[in-house]
């Protein structure tokens, strides 16, 4: 993991390491700067500009200066025949070798877009901060910098791992690049039938959940906020425990685990913070949470509920809570020994993990719950694709629907434009490889070019985009 500083007024271009790697990709990617302005949507695929060639968006950033700016300033009254209407165009935007992507979800620190590392043509999430916004957030500055030293002390198959840490001071943006993920276990519960999983599904992403944790405690880092919105699910189907805005981790030389603060989402928290205990055990906490968490993917309900933060802290303060008829043992069980009051009661992690429940897979159910798909795109395709395209074939005379899509004719390319393609892909392969320049791949192309047959652009793109794979 790096940190990289640069400047954004300098080219893009020399900011991309001139690796063999990113030959090809620099020549997708060149562009002058990721500076230029981009106009505000007006709706979801247009962009306005006022006939006086000024975009609307110029007042980008407005929701961050709004305590510091004389708002009747801003509003100027706009007659309807002023305005133009163009088709959006995806604008290629590079910070460092990163080609950005569209929106995965916002959070409250930041948004968190799709990207592709053009050194490693591999997908990757990166969390954007504005550190204005989080002056303005209590202990929001704090936050983010704990967890981005704890993320970097992390490295298991369960749990996001922080890749790279980009800050932009001109912009005052501070970008986490992390491993990318389709979407989150409670989008996917979201989408199931019942809001609940199938119990050989659920074992499965338990299990995970469980490997996730256990290293995590070993560790020393107690999560605090497990819940199926902070599990992140990769398109192999892969659990990573995320967000670790409010864990806590012990040094060497703690002599156990006493927490004082409870922060996490109210409705996993558990009975000793919901009391208002002054201290409590920090790995149970985590238990008692993931407890609720099985308990809402099996049932598709919680166990204990209120109209108000108030109503919901009193009842799980009482411990009392019931089970639904169809959850019978073992997991009844292992719900009951997670989700005892007395946290010196309350299963281990190690109870847990030996619980028959665990031991033994359910049988397979008739019905899986798909992995989220993000804009109801179920083939997952990389959202850096069509910029690429607005980007790199507009050069060789694409043009673009109204709805910003490339136009039929747009999406064939010759057989010389292939061969180019294809010969910088195989000396790339080659030079990933360590195999060496081939005579015969310039030999092939040679005796093709010039051939006026058409494939369609997909192939190209599909060809280049192969090397992406998750690491
Ligand atoms: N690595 C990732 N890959 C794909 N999507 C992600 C990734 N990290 C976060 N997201 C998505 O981005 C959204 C915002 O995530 P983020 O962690 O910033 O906030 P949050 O957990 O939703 O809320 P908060 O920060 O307020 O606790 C979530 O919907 C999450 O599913």
């Amino acid at each position: 993991m790096s940190e990289t500083m640069f400047n954004t007024n300098s080219s893009v271009e020399s900011a991309l390491p001139a690796s063999p790697e990113t030959e090809l990709v620099n020549r997708i990617f060149s562009v002058e700067s990721d500076e230029q302005l981009k106009p505000i949507n007006a709706a979801e695929n247009a962009e306005i500009w006022l006939a006086d060639g000024h975009g609307v968006d110029q007042l980008d950033g407005l929701d961050d200066d709004l305590d510091t700016v004389n708002i009747n300033n801003f509003f100027h009254r706009v007659d309807s025949d002023q305005i133009i209407y163009q088709t959006k165009k995806k604008q290629l935007k590079l910070i460092g070798k990163y080609v950005m992507g569209d929106l995965l979800g916002e959070g409250s620190y930041g948004k968190v877009k799709e990207m592709l590392d053009s050194e490693t043509l591999c997908r990757r999430a990166v969390k954007i901060f504005k550190e204005r916004k989080l002056r303005r957030i209590p202990n929001g500055e704090q936050n983010v910098r704990k967890e981005i030293s704890l993320l970097k002390t992390l490295r298991h198959k369960n749990v996001i791992r922080l890749i790279d840490e980009l800050r932009v001071p001109e912009k005052q943006k501070l970008y986490l690049v992390l491993e990318f993920c389709v979407g989150s276990l409670q989008v996917m519960l979201e989408s199931a039938p019942g809001k609940k999983l199938p119990a050989r599904q659920a074992h499965g992403y338990f299990t995970q959940l469980l490997n996730g944790l256990e290293y995590l405690h070993g560790a020393r880092v107690i999560h605090k906020d497990i819940k199926p919105g902070n599990l992140l699910l990769t398109l192999e189907e892969v659990l990573k425990i995320s967000d670790f805005g409010v864990a806590e981790t012990f040094d060497l030389f703690a002599k156990d685990d006493t927490c004082y603060v409870g922060q996490g989402s109210p409705a996993f928290q558990p009975p000793e913070i919901a009391n208002g205990a002054e201290s409590f055990p920090g790995f149970k906490v985590d238990i008692w949470s993931s407890g609720v968490t099985l308990y809402n993917i099996m049932t598709g309900q919680y166990p204990f509920e209120g109209d108000n933060i108030y109503r919901l802290f009193e009842n799980i303060g009482k411990g009392e809570f019931t089970i639904p008829e169809q959850i019978q043992d073992p997991l009844r069980d292992l719900l009951i020994g997670m989700l005892r009051k007395d946290p010196m009661e309350r299963f281990s992690l190690q109870q847990v993990k030996q619980h028959t429940w665990l031991n033994r897979k359910p049988p397979p159910s008739d019905y899986t719950v798909p992995i989220p798909a993000l804009k109801n795109d179920k083939w997952h395709n990389m959202t850096v694709l069509p910029y690429l395209y607005s980007h790199y074939y507009e050069d060789l005379g694409a043009t673009y629907d109204k709805d910003g899509n490339l136009t039929e004719e747009s999406e064939y390319f010759t057989e010389r434009e292939l061969n180019a393609a294809a010969e910088q892909l195989k000396q790339l392969t080659e030079q990933t490889n360590g195999n060496g320049p081939s005579n015969q791949s310039s030999s092939n192309s040679s005796t093709k070019r010039g051939r006026r047959k058409k494939r369609p652009l997909t192939c190209i793109a599909v060809q280049k985009f192969s090397f992406c794979k998750q690491s």
